[in-house]
């Protein structure tokens, strides 16, 4: 599996250069730019209009679109002119045509109102005001869709929510990774089992996880089915949220058979009854409790891998204008495709929604301005967060320079910590597995740097579930390398499970509860 080749439309062929495979549509790069020269002057604005009238009609090509943008050299399809990483080789271009067409008569998964109002939060989070968790499988699957595994991930974040509003002081804003992180970029494009060499498995919107040729053949198809399934899960968690299971006054209720008798689990308790009596006080102090705690807002997040399902869901939102992703409400470049060049940095740069890149220590000090610059030119909070993954020790040596590169250059992001990206490791029984202790210890680094450097941690990412899995190893629950395999049922990367992320909320709470005080 080529990592630079990139999947082609039918109306597309492809160009070699330099080892770099491109995709070009039929419009062509003159046709293009003629589009984009004749969008400054009047004659030309008035085809586009005509042409972006039609971007709610079925048959529309929505990659012949340009929308005006502060970027008048972006348009929807500028990507597909860039290095494209991480992609699968389509082999029936026509079946993959008609995934993507069909995917942009779909209507959008969320409103770009709801991303304007999530950019406020992550902004209050920037500011030290308010505090983000992100939270979600590694890799959603086909085969772990269910209404009981979203409610459990949905159930475990509103805990950690609580701990950290109460624990910790501070608003906290959820966002699910959930409702469309499929697509996995991996560091290897194949895999080899007993001699036998087979492409990678890159998360079930492209193939399959079996080890067999058919499963490792990417299919067009399966964009469609992750649509579906990210809307079903998107409607339950829209009904957790808002349909009352989510009301602070059933605090106590979200906890776990299996947590309970746990300390975690007793800590949790504890915490619920204080809830409970706050409640209650403020009942009595005549707040409508029963209307204002009722539900809570949860977001969804994913990393913006899989360049044609995002590409089919740029939509213009026709309050501002603007283009949204509208595939989630935050989305986000990996650590693996940041390329200042490449096609995932050119999506994100033209859509409007609140946009993160997961950052290590391998960033430059100049890199790492061009990327805020290209991501956030207007400089505005909330548009940008930088979601830093090293690994314990590495953090605390590299995250000053980071801090303080982007300080001395004047520029506004939200730094928030993913502990699991650079703790990842292979366990003596042979799982890949992460330590609880080198996760924590990577949070611990996060928060004792911010704290050094007068800057604001303002959120943390983690691979995690609500389920009882024995992925990760260590925590209060003492998972071992001889147990992984009671309940390893993760799609790619170990998660942490709902007690091990419950025991991390504890500790994340006492460092803000700290802060808070030492403010
Ligand atoms: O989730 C992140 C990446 O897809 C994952 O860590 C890559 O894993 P790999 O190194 O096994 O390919
Ligand atoms: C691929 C991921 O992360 P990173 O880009 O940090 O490796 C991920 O979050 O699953
Ligand atoms: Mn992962």
């Amino acid at each position: 599996m080529a990592s630079a080749g990139a999947s082609g439309a039918n109306n597309s062929r492809r160009l070699s250069m330099g080892g770099v495979t491109l995709n070009m549509t039929r419009m062509g790069v003159a046709t293009r730019r003629a589009c984009l020269t004749a969008r400054s002057g009047s004659p030309g604005k008035s085809m586009m209009q005509s042409v972006d009238d039609d971007a709610w009609l079925p048959n529309f090509r929505a990659d012949q679109v340009p929308f005006e943008t502060a970027h008048e050299d972006w348009s929807t399809s500028s990507w597909r002119e860039k290095q494209q990483l991480q992609q699968p080789t389509y082999l029936d271009e026509d079946a993959l045509q008609a995934a993507t067409d069909e995917l942009r008569r779909m209507p959008p998964l969320v409103f770009a109102g709801e991303a304007r109002t999530l950019t406020e939060e992550v902004a209050r989070a920037g500011r030290g005001e308010g505090f983000l968790l992100f939270g979600g499988d590694c890799a959603e699957s086909f085969l772990e869709f269910s209404a009981d595994n979203i409610r459990d991930t949905f159930r475990v974040m509103c805990q950690m929510g609580v701990v950290l509003n109460y624990g910790g002081g501070l608003p906290t804003t959820k966002i699910g990774r959930m409702a469309g992180q499929f697509a996995k970029p991996r560091s290897a494009d194949t895999e080899t089992i007993d001699g036998v060499e087979l492409p990678s498995y890159r998360g079930d919107i492209i193939n399959g996880p079996e080890f067999t040729e058919e499963a490792r053949i990417p299919d067009p198809q399966r964009l469609v089915k992750c649509y579906y399934q990210s809307a079903a899960t998107l409607n339950l968690l829209r009904a957790f949220a808002n349909g009352g299971y989510a009301a602070l006054g059933r605090t106590g209720s979200w906890e776990m058979d299996f947590v309970k008798g746990t300390s975690q689990g007793q800590m949790y308790t504890d915490l619920a009854s204080r809830v409970d009596q706050a409640l209650e006080f403020m009942a009595a102090c005549g707040v409508d409790v029963e209307n204002t705690a009722s539900s809570t807002s949860f977001w969804t997040a994913h990393e913006a891998c899989l360049l044609e399902y995002e590409g089919a869901f740029i939509r213009k939102d026709s309050t501002s204008g603007l283009p949204y992703g509208t595939s989630a409400h935050l989305l986000w470049v990996g650590e693996r495709t940041r390329q200042l060049d490449g096609a995932h940095m050119e999506i994100m740069r033209g859509i409007a929604n609140p946009i993160g890149v997961k950052v290590s220590n391998k960033i430059e000090d100049q890199e790492l301005v061009d990327l805020c610059n290209c991501l956030n030119p207007e400089n505005r909070e909330g548009r940008l967060t930088l979601i830093t993954r090293m690994g314990a020790g590495l953090l605390k040596k590299e995250l000053p320079r980071l801090i303080n590169v982007v300080r001395d250059a004047g520029l506004n992001v939200t730094w928030v910590a993913d502990p699991m990206h650079g703790n990842t490791e292979t366990s003596s029984s042979g799982y890949k597995t992460r330590r609880f202790d080198n996760i924590r210890q990577e949070l611990e680094e996060f928060f004792e740097v911010h704290e050094a450097e007068v800057s604001v941690p303002g959120g943390i990412h983690l691979e995690m579930t609500g389920r009882n899995v024995t992925e990760c190893t260590g925590g209060g629950v003492g998972v071992t390398d001889e147990n992984l395999n009671e309940n390893y049922v993760t799609h790619c990367d170990p998660r942490l499970n709902n007690q091990q992320a419950l025991e991390l909320a504890f500790v994340v709470a006492g460092y803000l509860r700290k802060r808070r005080n030492a403010a």
